[in-house]
C-alpha cells in the first residue's frame, strides 16, 4: 500500500501535468531570472482567477484568430482608411461566423461574454467595438428600450440581413442629451412618425458603424403629437441604407467623418433625415407610447424618471467599457514590463549592466499600473455580474423598489468606474510608452495604438467629467434621504452602506505608524473611506454656500465641481474597487499561497490611489505632521520593490499570447533585440532607396531662387 506521502506527491505530480498541459512552460530566455525569482506560480493564479473553463476558452478564440489568414499581423503596412475598415469588417463578419458563444451559453454564463470581448478588444479596439456596436449596443437598445415587437430586428442582426448603429449624439449636442432637436412627429392618418433634423446642428454625429456600414440605427428623437405637444427624447429604429445595396435611403443624408485620432478601424459617420417616414411601431416603446390617433402614454409619469430611463440602455455600454479598457491597461504594461527586465543600461560597475526594471525609478512608474490592472480588473468583472442581475430584474419585469435602487446604484457606479478605468488605462499607456525609450516609440510595438485606441473611451458613452456628475449626484442624494427622510443609509450592492456610520468615520484618524502597518490594504481602504465621507460633506456644504450667496441650482452645482463633487466622485469609485478588491484577497477561499502577491497588489493600488489625495488628507486633519506622508510614501516604494521580483510572472498571469500581443519588444522568450531587430528588417521596402531619390541625386535646389523679393 503507498504511503500517505506518496499519494499526495502522486496526486501534486498529477495536477502539475495537468496545469502545464492547460498553460504550458514559457520559453526559456533572458526573462527566466525574474521567472525564477516570482514569489508564486502564475499557472496556479491564471487557474485560480479565470478557472479551467474561461483558460480554455480564451485559447480557443486566440488560436481561431491566429490560424485564420483573415487575421494575420502586419501583412499590409499602412492601410488605406478604406482598407482599414474593409479589414475590420471582414474580421467582424468573420467573428460572427465563429460564434465562440452561443446565446444559451451566454445566458448560462455571461462572463464569458466578458471575455470573449477582452480577447477581441486585446487583439484589435475597433474590432470589438464595431462589433459590439452591432451586436450589443444597438441590440441591448432595441431589446431594452423596445419590446415584444421589435424582435425581429434583434434576430436580422444575427443573421446579418441588417446592420446596427446607436445615434444619439448631434452636431450641436452631445452631453446634453435632453436637448437634442431631431423630431419625431406623429402623423396618425398615415400611422407613420415624420423624422426631421431641424437644421445640419442636428445632425447625427461620431456614430459607430454609420458612416460606411449600418444599414438601421437606433435614432434619438423629440417625440411630439398631432397637438403639438413634445414628450421628450425617445428612441426609434429607423432603417437609413438599403441593405441590398448599401446605398442611403430617401430622406436621408449619411455619410462617413473621416480619419480620426484613433478606432480607425471603426466608420463614424452622420446623418440627415428629411420627412423620413418610419412606421408607428419602430417607436422603441418601453419609456412612452403612442395610439393609432395620436394619444401618448407612458408609465414613467415624472419625465425626469422617464428621460433616464430612456438612456438606461448606455448603463451596459458603461459597464462594458470598463472591461474593454482594462485591456489596454493590460497590454500597456505587459509590453513595458517585459521590455524593462530585458532592457539593460548603465550599472554598478563598468562590466555589469543591469535591467531598467531595478531601478527604483521605473518600478514606481510601472509597478502601480500592474496593481490597478490586477484591481480594475476584479472590479469590472464584479460590476458586470452586478449589471447582469439587474438586468435578469429587467428581463422578469421586477417592478421592486429594490431593483430601481440597484439600477441607480449601477448607474452611478457604471458612470464613475468608466472614467476612473479609462483615465487610468490613458495615463498608464502613456506611461508605459514613455518607459519603453525610444522603442515604445515605434508603431510595431503596438503602444502609440493602444494608447491612441483607447483614447476615445474617455469620451463615447458619455464624457468622463460630465459623467462623474452623475455619481456625485447620487451620493449627495443619500444625504438627503438620511437627513430629510431619516431612513438609514442601505443600497443593494452596498457601496453606500458605509456612509451610514458618517461621523464615526470622520472622527478617525491616519492609523499606520510604520510601513509594516500600511501594507494591510485595509489601511488605505479606511483612509478613503473617511475621504469619502469629508469630500461628501464638504461637497454638500459648498453647495449650500453657494445657494445662500444666491447662485441658481445650476450654478451652485456648476461651482461645486472642482476639488469637491469630482474629487468625491473618483473617490468613491476608487473606494469601492479597493474595498471590492481588499475583500477579494482576504477571502478564506483565496489560495493561502497566493495571498501575499495579491494583497501587496491590493495594498500598493490603495496607497498608490490614495497619494493623491494626500492634501486633502491633511487639510481635513486625518493626517497630521510628518509621519503619515512619510509612511505612505515608504510603503509605496517598498512594495514596488517587492513586486519587482513578481512583476514579470504578474504579467504572465494577464499577458495574451504573443500573436495578440503583438509587440516584438515584449515576446515570451525575453529576446528583445533579436524580436526587434527582426521585425524591423522584415518591413517592407526597409532597405530600398526611396521611389523619390533622384530628387536628391539628380535635382538639386536652385538656392535662393524663391527668395521674397521685397
Ligand atoms: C452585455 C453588454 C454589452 C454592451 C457592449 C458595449 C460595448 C462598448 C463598445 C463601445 C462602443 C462605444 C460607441 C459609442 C457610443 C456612444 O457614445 S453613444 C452616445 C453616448 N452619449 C452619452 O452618453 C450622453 C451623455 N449624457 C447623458 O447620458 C445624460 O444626458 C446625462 C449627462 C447623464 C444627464 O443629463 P441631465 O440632462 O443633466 O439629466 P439628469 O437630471 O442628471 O438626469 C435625469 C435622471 O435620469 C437619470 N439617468 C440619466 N441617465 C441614466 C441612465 N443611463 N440610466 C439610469 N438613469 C439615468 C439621472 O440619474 C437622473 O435621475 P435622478 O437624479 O434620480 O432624477
Ligand atoms: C470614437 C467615438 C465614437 C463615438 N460613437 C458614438 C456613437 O456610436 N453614437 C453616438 O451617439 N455618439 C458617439 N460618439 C459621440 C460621443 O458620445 C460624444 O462625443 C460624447 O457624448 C461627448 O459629447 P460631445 O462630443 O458633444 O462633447 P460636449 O458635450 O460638447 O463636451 C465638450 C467638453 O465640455 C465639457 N462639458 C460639457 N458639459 C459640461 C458640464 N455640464 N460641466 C462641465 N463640463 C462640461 C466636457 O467635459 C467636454 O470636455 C462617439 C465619439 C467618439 C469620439
Amino acid at each position: 500500500m503507498a504511503s500517505v506521502s506518496t499519494t499526495s506527491a502522486k496526486r501534486d505530480s498529477h495536477e502539475q501535468n495537468h496545469l502545464d498541459l492547460l498553460l504550458p512552460d514559457l520559453p526559456k530566455g533572458p526573462l527566466s531570472m525574474y521567472r525564477e525569482k516570482a514569489s508564486f506560480c502564475w499557472k496556479q493564479l491564471a487557474l485560480f482567477l479565470d478557472g479551467e473553463d474561461v483558460i480554455r476558452f480564451k485559447k480557443t478564440i486566440f488560436t481561431a484568430l491566429e490560424n485564420d489568414p483573415l487575421f494575420a499581423r502586419n501583412s499590409e503596412e499602412h492601410l488605406s482608411l478604406e482598407r482599414c475598415r474593409e479589414l475590420t469588417f471582414l474580421r467582424c463578419k468573420r467573428i460572427m461566423e465563429y460564434d465562440f458563444i452561443t446565446m444559451d451559453e451566454a445566458m448560462a454564463q455571461p462572463l464569458k461574454l466578458l471575455v470573449l470581448f477582452s480577447c477581441l478588444a486585446m487583439y484589435d479596439m475597433s474590432l470589438v467595438v464595431k462589433y459590439l456596436l452591432n451586436c450589443q449596443v444597438f441590440t441591448n437598445a432595441v431589446a431594452s428600450t423596445g419590446s415584444e415587437r421589435h424582435s425581429a430586428f434583434v434576430e436580422q442582426v444575427r443573421s446579418m440581413e441588417i446592420f446596427g448603429c446607436f445615434a444619439l449624439t448631434e452636431l450641436s449636442h452631445g452631453s446634453d442629451a435632453k436637448h437634442m432637436k431631431t423630431k419625431a412627429t406623429y402623423d396618425a392618418d398615415a400611422k407613420e412618425f415624420i423624422l426631421n433634423s431641424p437644421d445640419f446642428e442636428a445632425a447625427n454625429v461620431g456614430v459607430g458603424n454609420m458612416g460606411k456600414t449600418a444599414t438601421h440605427a437606433v435614432v434619438y428623437a423629440q417625440l411630439c403629437t398631432p397637438d403639438g405637444k413634445c414628450h421628450g427624447l425617445h428612441a426609434f429604429v429607423v432603417q437609413i441604407r438599403d441593405p441590398k445595396t448599401l446605398m442611403s435611403m430617401p430622406g436621408v443624408m449619411v455619410g462617413d467623418m473621416g480619419l480620426k485620432l484613433g478606432l480607425n478601424g471603426v466608420d463614424n459617420g452622420f446623418a440627415i433625415f428629411h420627412n423620413l417616414r418610419i412606421p408607428k411601431e419602430n417607436l422603441l416603446n418601453h419609456t412612452g407610447d403612442i395610439t393609432p390617433t395620436g394619444n401618448y402614454t407612458s408609465s414613467f409619469k415624472d419625465p425626469k424618471q422617464r428621460f433616464g430611463a430612456s438612456l438606461g440602455s448606455l448603463a451596459s455600454g458603461r459597464v462594458s467599457i470598463t472591461n474593454v479598457v482594462v485591456c489596454n491597461l493590460k497590454l500597456a504594461i505587459c509590453i513595458a514590463i517585459r521590455f524593462s527586465a530585458t532592457r539593460r543600461q548603465f550599472g554598478p560597475r563598468d562590466d555589469e549592466e543591469i535591467p531598467v526594471l531595478e531601478y527604483q525609478m521605473q518600478q514606481w512608474r510601472l509597478i502601480p499600473y500592474l496593481a490597478a490592472a490586477y484591481a480594475l480588473d476584479h472590479f469590472s468583472k464584479s460590476l458586470f455580474m452586478n449589471f447582469v442581475e439587474f438586468h435578469v430584474g429587467l428581463l422578469f419585469k421586477d417592478k421592486s423598489a429594490r431593483q430601481a435602487e440597484l439600477g441607480r446604484e449601477i448607474h452611478a457606479l457604471s458612470c464613475a468606474s468608466k472614467p476612473l478605468a479609462s483615465w487610468t488605462a490613458q495615463h498608464g499607456a502613456q506611461e508605459c510608452r514613455e518607459a519603453c525609450g525610444g522603442h515604445g516609440f515605434l508603431a510595431m510595438n503596438r503602444l502609440g495604438e493602444i494608447r491612441n485606441d483607447n483614447d476615445p473611451n474617455c469620451t463615447y458613452e458619455g464624457d468622463n467629467n460630465v459623467l462623474l456628475q452623475q455619481t456625485s449626484n447620487y451620493l449627495l442624494s443619500w444625504v438627503t434621504v438620511k437627513h430629510e427622510d431619516k431612513v438609514p443609509i442601505e443600497s443593494p450592492l452596498g457601496s453606500v452602506n458605509f456612509l451610514e456610520r458618517f461621523d464615526d468615520i470622520l472622527g478617525q484618524r491616519f492609523p499606520a505608524s510604520t510601513v509594516k502597518d500600511c501594507m494591510d490594504s485595509s489601511v488605505a481602504l479606511a483612509a478613503y473611506q473617511w475621504l469619502v465621507c469629508y469630500l461628501l460633506r464638504e461637497s454638500y456644504k459648498k453647495l449650500q454656500k453657494e445657494k445662500e450667496n444666491g447662485s441658481s441650482d445650476f450654478e451652485a452645482r456648476n461651482n461645486s465641481q472642482v476639488y469637491y463633487c469630482r474629487s468625491l466622485a473618483l473617490a468613491f469609485i476608487e473606494c469601492t474597487v479597493l474595498q471590492r478588491y481588499h475583500e477579494y484577497t482576504q477571502d478564506s477561499s483565496t489560495p493561502s499561497n497566493l495571498q501575499p502577491v495579491l494583497k501587496r497588489l491590493c495594498a500598493l493600488y490603495g496607497l498608490w490611489s490614495l497619494s493623491k489625495y494626500m492634501a486633502v488628507l491633511y487639510q481635513g486633519g486625518y493626517c497630521a505632521g510628518e509621519q503619515p506622508g512619510r509612511v505612505i510614501q515608504h510603503t509605496i516604494l517598498d512594495l514596488c520593490g517587492t513586486l519587482k521580483d513578481d512583476a514579470v510572472a504578474l504579467v504572465d498571469v494577464i499577458v495574451p499570447p504573443d500573436f495578440i500581443l503583438n509587440s516584438p519588444i515584449a515576446r515570451a522568450d525575453g529576446e528583445l533585440y533579436k524580436n526587434l531587430w527582426t521585425t524591423m528588417l522584415q518591413g517592407s521596402k526597409v532597405l530600398e532607396r526611396p521611389s523619390w531619390w533622384a530628387e536628391f541625386c539628380a535635382n538639386k535646389p536652385n538656392i535662393g531662387s524663391l527668395r521674397p523679393k521685397l
